[in-house]
């Protein structure tokens, strides 16, 4: 291994910069760096030469040539061996390790008073082709793009005279790239997204993304199927991309999909202990309880013969004794909460296989997002469904109001009724979910479901309340709800036949309420 002899540094955010050059400069590394790179390091006695000086050339344009100059882009891709003449000829010196973070892009375009001219300003050019050149020549250079890696490298070269393995150049390099992409990523997208009178639009002309690899996997949705989970760049708290797994057999794809689709129904619940249980990525038993145990001895008690291998959610920290409830009653793939006490991690300790996983606090409104769905050939791109009704903007349609339980219950079935697969139908009775009907492609037939669901968990669904995610097209929905004793229904309504409905709740003695909001969920 070569050790270093010269370095380029050239960044905009000068974190640790010092301290780095100070430390190349101590092993006799001979320092070039851009102006106000050079200024930084010689303000704090570090010895530098100016990349104008050795190229001869001025930085010039406001910034916009600093580097791009032979000199510096032939000592940084020249091959050592096969080159070294044409170096020679040249006057032409190898630079054997580059230090560059690029202009601030992503910031400045994030800056609500960002205009056009300040976006391009803060295209780098210069430090891209640094990063690219070095990474293409990893055969012979660093190239360190984070300022979290300047430890390392000099770890590594402290303990190898100055010279940096293969493995770690390699490393390194591919960090550069992916850094590079990330950043001509966001570039793409913003100006992909402005129409040709600068106006900014939602949806960019191509849509780039970079996700990086968090865990291989055996296999996919079925064993046959390849698969590996990515996360975002930086993924938002208290989500599964970013939950701590306290013990358990390795997360599997559907795991990580269901506890996905479990931690969003959860996190509808704000007020009091809540408990979700998912299957195949619908919640099957739903509970808000008096304390945490209680929450999840209902959405137990709500659908016990699905609850047999799902996966449990909660809204606050796990407690021992909850803990407890769950290892003695049944078989769970996946827990997970925003926290789990000492206690209770000891007590899961005797289920060693139960994936328990702590993914922290999240805020008590999540940030809007995008939301995806593959299909052959492309993608679709959606907001996620984050949207909510609030209290005043609920419509009583039929002539008796709801009372104030049947009010709390709608309220709770619809928090619920979201998370569903449409057709979404949720029976629901004090704070629980009775009967839940998924995934049929009529709304009759999961009303049905919902109905046979709470008959066999042993509820009674007289005065039980119901929520559609989607209006009912024909009466007969709910006059089925009506004849299995329901009295109280939350609907987004806006179905042609409206009227008809309405009057069939009336006729019933029932109360609706309409959102003006659907969920569909697919
Ligand atoms: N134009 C160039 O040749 C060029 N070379 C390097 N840069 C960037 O200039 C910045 C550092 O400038 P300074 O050392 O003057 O603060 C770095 O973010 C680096 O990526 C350049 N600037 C933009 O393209």
């Amino acid at each position: 291994m070569k050790s270093i002899a010269r370095a380029l540094i050239s960044v905009s955010d000068k974190i640790g910069i010092v301290a780095f050059a100070r430390q190349l400069q101590a092993w006799g590394v001979e320092i070039l760096s851009t102006g106000g790179t050079a200024q930084l390091l010689h303000k704090h006695n570090i010895r530098t030469m100016e990349v104008s000086t050795y190229t001869g050339f001025p930085e010039m344009m406001g910034g916009r040539i600093k580097t791009l100059h032979p000199k510096i882009h032939g000592g940084i891709l020249g091959r050592r061996e096969i080159d070294a003449n044409i170096m020679a000829k040249h006057n032409i010196a190898p630079i054997d390790l580059v230090a560059v973070n690029l202009y601030p892009f992503q910031q400045t375009v994030a800056k609500p008073d960002c205009d056009l001219a300040a976006a391009i300003e803060n295209i780098d050019i210069g430090g891209p082709t640094l990063l690219r050149a070095a990474a293409k020549n990893h055969a012979a250079v660093t190239v360190i793009v984070n300022p979290e890696d300047y430890e390392k490298v000099l770890g590594e070269m402290e303990v190898n005279h100055g010279a940096l393995s293969s493995a770690t150049r390699f490393e390194l390099a591919v960090k550069s790239f992916e850094h590079t992409a990330r950043y001509d990523a966001a570039i793409a997208n913003y100006l992909g997204a402005l129409t040709p009178n600068d106006e900014k639009s939602i949806f960019p002309h191509s849509y780039n993304v970079q996700f990086t690899k968090k865990q291989a996997m055996r296999y996919g949705e079925n064993p046959h199927q390849r698969a590996a989970f990515y996360v975002e760049q930086a993924p938002p708290a208290g989500t599964i991309a970013t939950a701590q797994q306290l013990q358990g057999k390795t997360l599997s794809f559907n795991n990580i999909a269901d506890t996905d689709a479990a931690l969003a129904c959860v996190k509808a619940f704000h007020e009091g202990p809540a408990c979700v249980i998912v299957k195949h990525a619908n919640p099957c038993g739903v509970a808000m309880g008096t304390d945490l145990q209680d929450a999840y001895e209902r959405a137990y008690a709500a659908d016990p013969i699905s609850a047999f291998g799902g996966i449990i959610a909660f809204n606050q920290p796990l407690d021992p004794a909850t803990a407890k409830a769950i290892i003695e009653r049944q078989f769970a793939e996946v827990i997970i909460a925003p926290a789990v006490t000492i206690t209770a991690q000891e007590v899961l300790t005797s289920k060693p296989n139960i994936r328990v996983l702590a993914c922290g606090e999240w805020p008590s409104q999540a940030a809007a997002s995008w939301d995806y769905k593959r299909i052959v050939g492309g993608l679709l791109l959606q907001d996620q469904d984050i949207g909510t009704v609030p209290l005043e903007a609920l419509r009583t349609v039929t002539e008796r109001s709801p009372t104030p339980q049947e009010l709390k219950d709608l309220l709770f079935a619809w928090h619920v009724v979201k998370f569903v697969k449409s057709n979404a139908i949720v029976y629901a009775k004090n704070g629980q979910t009775i009967g839940i009907g998924a995934g049929q492609t009529s709304r009759v037939m999961s009303s049905q479901i919902a109905g046979l669901k709470a008959k066999e968990a042993g509820f009674s669904t007289q005065n039980a309340v119901l929520a559609s995610d989607a209006f009912f097209p024909f009466r007969d929905g709910l006059e089925a709800a009506a004849k299995a004793g329901i009295r109280a229904v939350i609907q987004p309504g806006g179905s042609r036949r409206d009227e008809e409905v309405i009057a069939a709740a009336n006729e019933w003695g029932m109360t609706m309420l309409f959102t003006g909001m659907r969920h569909f969920r697919h």
